[in-house]
């Protein structure tokens, strides 16, 4: 992750104090792992923590070789009812249930959220946990934990009372799809998906619509999993609803908007076209429809030429919309094996200045936004501790959750920590998402991306423009190396990524920007190593690194005078003595390098020459 903002300083005593803390909270679960647990009072549990455990047969679990917990043993899915109201703390949320038993443990969850603020835990009462395991809470409480998102689930089957049970035996499908659209109404759109698809089971056999009813139901839940981010759902529910009867054409012209707003949603111009005409056809005075075909041609336009219009990005970026509404521009770039592993290649020559590719995040949290969220995070496999954009992590997870085919774009990008692997796998009709592979994945993959409005410091929005890091993932973008000697270099307009070059790029030729852009050898080999895991050995590291720390520490008093120079004086309107001390001070600097530095840029020479450069123009 681009540290640009997120790099917080700590002192040496607070470091230790973290680490510290950390690893005595590790020890103890090692020490507590394959011990059975000594029963509490369980009315105290209500209020804090479990009482009695279910941990017969406790093993020792070595999870991803971070977390080291006491998991329960077999059965590996643990059927629980939710006995006490939710406790929210930023990055988790906590609760006491309760097993078939009647036994109380304290659940904590981590991360999860469902979209419209819900927390999980919150969303229903009975819930089964796969794969279930303890660990100990900040407070040192033993605690049942998830951590990854596809390992709890909301029970249907589990705790249904005989009530229940004849409540959904006398339900029929025309009570369902009404209690759904009152749930929509209101905006519940859980509850509205819930309602619709104990509908369908009614009027659906093989999940396919066999009765009129059954289409009513598809269309419905086909917008309510739009209004969900679940596009993949979307569009297969919005097809479903498809008659094709002469008699039901505004009908069918509906189902096709929803199939368009799904495909797009999933970046899926060519076919989003292909719906909005369809949608075009039945109703042809829907100037919905004929606005939807325009705006799918303006994206098929920027994806195949790569001319966009910046100055509306720009005009729509100042009117408070940073989630900008473009394609991505990825045609003159592929992925090809490199040196540093995988990287991106150019597909043809490029000239200085031209835009090698545009690229929309795969998924983006702004620093404003209310999702937003930094952890601090101790890594056992290097002992280090750092910024994680908790909040980052958390709406990639939901987004695969809610959308599998896009789960292998993801888990495909590099990672230390290999977790399940590349494939997609689905187990109970979801996808299984390892959130540890995620936070893996953005750590060496996300971007920082600075605030959310970054051309607005005075504005309408500059008020809480800079609250928390806004950062992002970009999928093509991930593949792109660094180099201390880069030929692109990026530029973000809101949430789109314009990557252009900054020299010559000849066909097949390897594109790398930096990942930092520090003229300190030790700071910018400090950072690669620990945010990225590597060592640089482009030509700029070698020479610098040959240079004795004298002549490095020269340059970089001179550099600092440099820029104390430009502080004090300004451009506008320079005398002629400022002119001549600021040409002796880049004569200094570029006397400090030494003829190893031939062809190499000469960063601490940057700033003032550029000074001069635009001192003499005037
Ligand atoms: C964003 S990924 C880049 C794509 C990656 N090479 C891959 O195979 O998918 C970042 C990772 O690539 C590797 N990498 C990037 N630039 C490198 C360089 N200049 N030298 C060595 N490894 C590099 C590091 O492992 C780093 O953590």
């Amino acid at each position: 992750m681009c540290p640009t903002q997120s790099t917080i300083f700590l002192t040496a005593e607070e470091t230790e104090r973290i680490r510290n803390t950390f690893k005595s909270r590790l020890q103890r679960c090692k020490d507590l792992a394959g011990q059975p647990r000594v029963s509490g009072d369980s009315k105290a549990s209500m209020s804090q923590v479990a009482a009695v455990s279910f941990m017969a047969d406790i093993t020792t679990t070595q999870r991803q070789d971070n977390i080291v917990a006491f998991a329960v043993g077999s059965p590996r899915v643990l059927s629980v009812r939710r006995v006490a109201p939710v406790v929210k703390v930023v990055a988790f949320s906590w609760t006491v249930v309760q097993d078939p038993f009647g036994e109380t443990e304290r659940l904590e969850i981590s991360l999860h959220k469902l979209r419209y603020g819900d927390d999980v835990l919150e969303s229903g009462s009975v819930f089964e946990i796969k794969e279930p395991y303890f660990t100990l809470s900040d407070e040192g409480h033993p605690t049942l934990r998830v951590d990854h998102p596809s390992d709890i689930m909301q029970s249907s089957s589990a705790f249904v009372t005989p009530q229940d049970i004849e409540a959904s035996t006398t339900k029929t499908a025309q009570m369902y799809k009404e209690e759904g659209n009152a749930a929509l109404k209101n905006q519940e759109l859980p509850r509205a998906h819930a309602n619709y698809t104990q509908g369908l089971h009614l009027v659906t056999t093989d999940g396919s619509a066999q009765e009129d009813f059954a289409y009513d139901l598809f269309r419905n839940r086909a917008h309510v999993n739009l209004a969900l981010h679940r596009f993949d759902a979307a569009k297969t529910d919005a097809l479903a609803s498809l008659t094709g009867r002469e008699d039901k054409k505004a009908l069918d012209s509906k189902a096709y908007f929803r199939a368009g707003c799904a495909a797009h949603g999933m970046g899926e111009f060519h076919e989003a076209r292909r719906y909005f005409q369809e949608q075009q056809r039945l109703a042809p005075y829907d100037k919905l429809a004929a606005a939807s075909v325009k705006e799918m041609e303006s994206r098929l336009r920027e994806q195949a030429t790569g001319a966009y219009s910046f100055k509306k990005i720009k005009a729509s970026l100042l009117n408070g919309r940073p989630r900008v509404a473009a394609a991505d521009f990825t045609s003159n770039v592929g992925i090809g094996e490199s040196c540093r592993g995988r990287g991106l290649f150019a597909k043809q020559r490029m000239d200085p200045g031209e835009i090698i590719m545009v690229e929309k995040a795969f998924c983006v949290v702004l620093g404003n936004e209310e999702k937003a969220l930094t952890a601090m995070t101790y890594d056992v496999r290097d002992d280090r501790i750092r910024v994680t954009p908790a909040g980052l992590c958390r709406a990639i997870a939901q987004k695969l959750q809610d959308n599998p085919s896009l789960v292998e774009k993801v888990t495909d990008l590099y990672s230390d920590y290999p977790g399940l692997g590349k494939q997609l796998i689905i187990r109970d009709a979801r996808p299984v998402i390892d959130i540890f592979q995620i936070h893996d994945i953005v750590a060496r993959n996300a971007f920082a991306i600075g605030p959310a409005y970054p051309d607005d410091h005075r504005g309408k929005h500059a008020e809480n423009n800079n609250m928390h890091e806004s950062t992002g993932l970009w999928i093509t973008a991930s593949y792109l190396n660094h180099s201390c000697v880069p030929n692109g270099k990026r530029e973000m307009l809101g949430d789109l990524m314009v990557l252009r070059a900054t020299q010559p790029i000849n066909a097949r030729e390897e594109i790398t920007h930096s990942y930092d852009g520090s003229s300190d050898i030790e700071a910018r080999s400090a950072a690669l190593l620990k945010t990225w895991g590597f060592a640089c050995s482009c030509a700029l590291c070698v020479v610098e690194r040959a240079e004795t720390p004298a002549v490095r520490k020269k340059r970089q008093q001179l550099e600092n005078e440099a820029s104390a120079f430009i502080e004090r004086n300004d451009v506008i309107g320079a005398k002629r003595i400022s002119i001549v001390k600021a040409r002796r001070l880049a004569r200094a600097i570029d006397d400090t390098y030494n003829e190893g530095y031939k062809g190499l840029p000469r960063s601490a020479c940057q700033g003032i020459q550029d000074w001069l450069a635009e001192a003499t123009i005037r």
